[in-house]
C-alpha cells in the first residue's frame, strides 16, 4: 500500500502553477529524493502534499485528519527557527505529541533512538538555542524522527550540515527504509541524491520531468537542461557517482 500518493497535484501562486499536474507514489521501502533548481516547487510540492497549502488534484495526506496524519507522516520544513530556549531532550520530546504514551516508557525510548539515531546523546541537556546552526538543524531532524511515522518528508535536511553528519543523515534515511519505512527528502547535493537515494523526482518549473532510477534520471543531457550543469558521472556497484563540474550554459 502506498505511503503516500499524489495525482495530478497541482499549486497556484499569483495565477501561475508553481507545482503542475505532479502524480508520484511513494511506497514503503523507499527514499524519495525531490530534486530540481532553485524555484522548481519542490518545497511547494510537499507543503501541497502535507495539506499545507491550497492546491488542486488528490494528495493522500492532505485528506486525513491532523490526528492521524501526525501518526502518518512527520515533516521537517526548511526554515529551522527554534523559538523557546528549552533543552535538546524537551524539544526532542515535541515529537511525541501526536502519540498516546503521555511520557511513558515508549516516549523515552523513542526519544532514545532519534536522539541517538542523530548522534545527539551528549547534547540531550544543552539548550536548543544555544546550538550551532547545523546542531540545531540536527536536533530538529531527531524531533521529527521521535514521531517514528511510516513516512518522513524533510526539506532540504542536510543543508549547513558538515560531510560526515550529511553523509551520516542519508544513511539514517536508508535505515528507516530498511525498517520499511519512507522517506521524501529533497537535496540540492546531487552527488549525495545519486548515492543515497533509492529513487529520484526530478522537477523543473512546477512539472515532474523525470523519475526513477538515480542513474537514469541524472543523465548529462537532463544536468544540462534542466540545473545548467556538466557533472562527472560513474556507475559504480556502490550506485551512481556524480560530480557537478561547470555550468554548462544549457539551461532551458
Ligand atoms: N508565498 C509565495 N508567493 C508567491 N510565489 C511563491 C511563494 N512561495 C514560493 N513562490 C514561488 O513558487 C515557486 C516554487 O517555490 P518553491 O519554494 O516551492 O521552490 P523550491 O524548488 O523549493 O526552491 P528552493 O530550491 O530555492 O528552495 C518559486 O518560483 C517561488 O518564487
Amino acid at each position: 500500500m502506498s505511503l503516500m500518493s499524489l495525482d495530478r497535484l497541482t499549486v497556484r501562486r499569483g495565477g501561475c502553477p508553481v507545482v503542475d499536474a505532479v502524480s508520484l507514489q511513494v511506497e514503503p521501502g523507499e527514499v524519495v529524493g525531490l530534486i530540481g533548481p532553485n524555484g522548481a516547487g519542490k518545497t511547494s510540492l510537499m507543503r501541497a502534499a502535507l495539506g499545507l497549502l491550497p492546491h488542486e488534484g488528490h494528495a493522500s495526506l492532505a485528506k486525513m485528519v491532523p490526528a492521524a496524519r501526525a501518526k502518518h507522516a512527520a515533516w521537517l520544513p526548511q526554515g529551522r527557527e527554534i523559538a523557546w530556549p528549552v533543552s535538546v531532550e524537551t524539544l526532542v520530546a515535541l515529537g511525541r505529541v501526536p502519540h498516546d504514551a503521555r511520557g511513558g516508557p515508549a516516549d523515552g525510548e523513542a526519544i532514545d533512538r532519534a536522539l541517538k539515531r542523530m548522534n545527539l546523546a551528549s547534547f540531550r541537556n544543552r539548550t536548543a538555542t544555544q546550538l550551532s546552526g547545523g546542531e540545531q538543524a540536527r536536533v530538529l531532524l531527531a524531533r521529527a524522527l521521535a514521531q517514528e511515522t511510516p513516512l518522513l518528508l524533510a526539506d532540504e535536511p542536510i543543508a549547513g550540515l558538515d560531510p560526515a553528519h550529511q553523509i551520516a543523515t542519508m544513511e539514517t534515511f536508508n535505515m528507516l527504509a530498511a525498517e520499511g519505512r519512507s522517506v521524501v527528502v529533497s537535496l540540492h547535493d546531487l552527488g549525495l541524491a545519486a548515492r543515497f537515494c533509492t529513487r529520484l523526482a526530478m522537477m523543473q518549473s512546477g512539472r515532474l520531468v523525470a523519475e526513477g532510477r538515480p542513474a537514469d534520471v541524472l543523465s548529462a543531457d537532463r544536468l544540462a537542461t534542466v540545473f545548467g550543469i556538466t557533472a562527472w558521472r560513474q556507475e559504480t556497484e556502490a550506485g551512481l557517482m556524480l560530480q557537478p563540474l561547470a555550468q554548462s550554459g544549457e539551461r532551458r
